[in-house]
């Protein structure tokens, strides 16, 4: 579904790869988990899968969609099927929960409607059912600066499912949030995951939440594909292959 081929980026003034020669193929239902120590590589991988980052060679294609070299339109249409969750949320702190996950339907609108801030019934009861589903139809009108941490990434991920993504992209979505929050915010996303047959690819540093929730672990180093596999397989080898040094006490890096 989701094609990287031979996919380099090079950022310029740089004398190594941000990515070097990945190919992957990622599909419906798999919940995946990309790790890696910091600059590794992981949000310029996340940033290739929704065009915001052009590789320097290769190919990204989303089903029969080409992402390199998509023209506007095109590639309006991809980020339309690709639903973005972000580390610091990314929302509008004086609007309130409703009008953030609306501003989730802008991907596919007409940009004068954008302009003038005018959404159908029909959206607005889209956007209503999402925020019922990540439990927060008790803060809908409530500003979104008055929520707490996991509260917004809630928002973040309604806003998300709005759109009627195929994929979900996460750049460290719970980064920033409490140990107890991020897992609560990962079994959302793993439910949503599966009611919705999404692909989902998370940017994590948290090797046991990665461990516990994902399908596939794809590792990074220097921008190189370490390991793709099972979680299973991902241990205390993995783990240092990774990031350079021995699984803290606790971590569970066995099956
Ligand atoms: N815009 C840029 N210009 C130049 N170099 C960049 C740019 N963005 C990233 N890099 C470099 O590319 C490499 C990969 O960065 P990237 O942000 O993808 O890593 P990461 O694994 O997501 O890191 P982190 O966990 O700290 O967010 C790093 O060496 C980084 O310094």
């Amino acid at each position: 579904m989701l094609t990287m081929e031979n996919v380099t980026v090079r950022y310029p003034g740089t004398k190594t790869a941000a990515l070097s020669d990945l190919s992957l193929t990622m599909n419906k239902g798999e919940f995946i988990c990309v790790l890696g120590k910091s600059g590794a590589g992981k949000s310029t991988f996340i940033r290739c899968i929704n065009g915001l980052q052009l590789p320097t060679e290769g190919t990204v294609a989303l089903g029969d969609r080409q992402v390199t070299g998509a023209r506007e339109e095109e590639l309006r249409k991809v980020r339309r099927e690709v639903g973005m969750i972000f580390q610091h949320f990314n929302l509008i702190p004086r609007l309130s929960v409703l009008q953030n996950v609306l501003t989730g339907t802008f991907g596919y609108r007409p940009s004068f409607k954008n302009l003038v801030g005018w959404f159908s019934e029909q959206e607005v009861s889209r956007a209503k059912q999402v925020i019922c589903e990540v439990g927060l139809e008790e803060m809908m009108n409530r500003r979104v600066e008055n929520l707490s941490g996991g509260q917004k990434q809630r928002v973040g991920i309604a806003r998300a499912l709005v759109q009627e993504p195929k994929v979900i992209l996460g750049d460290e979505p719970v980064a920033s949030l409490d140990p107890g929050t991020a897992d609560y915010v990962f079994t959302l996303l793993l439910d949503m995951h599966k009611r919705l047959d999404l692909l989902t690819i998370i940017n994590v540093h948290d090797v046991e939440l990665a461990k516990r929730y994902a399908t596939r672990i794809i590792a990074l180093r220097d921008g190189e594909l370490i390991f793709d596999g099972d979680p299973r397989d991902f241990t205390g080898r993995e783990f240092q292959e990774t990031y350079g040094s021995e699984p803290q006490q606790g971590l569970s890096t066995t099956t």
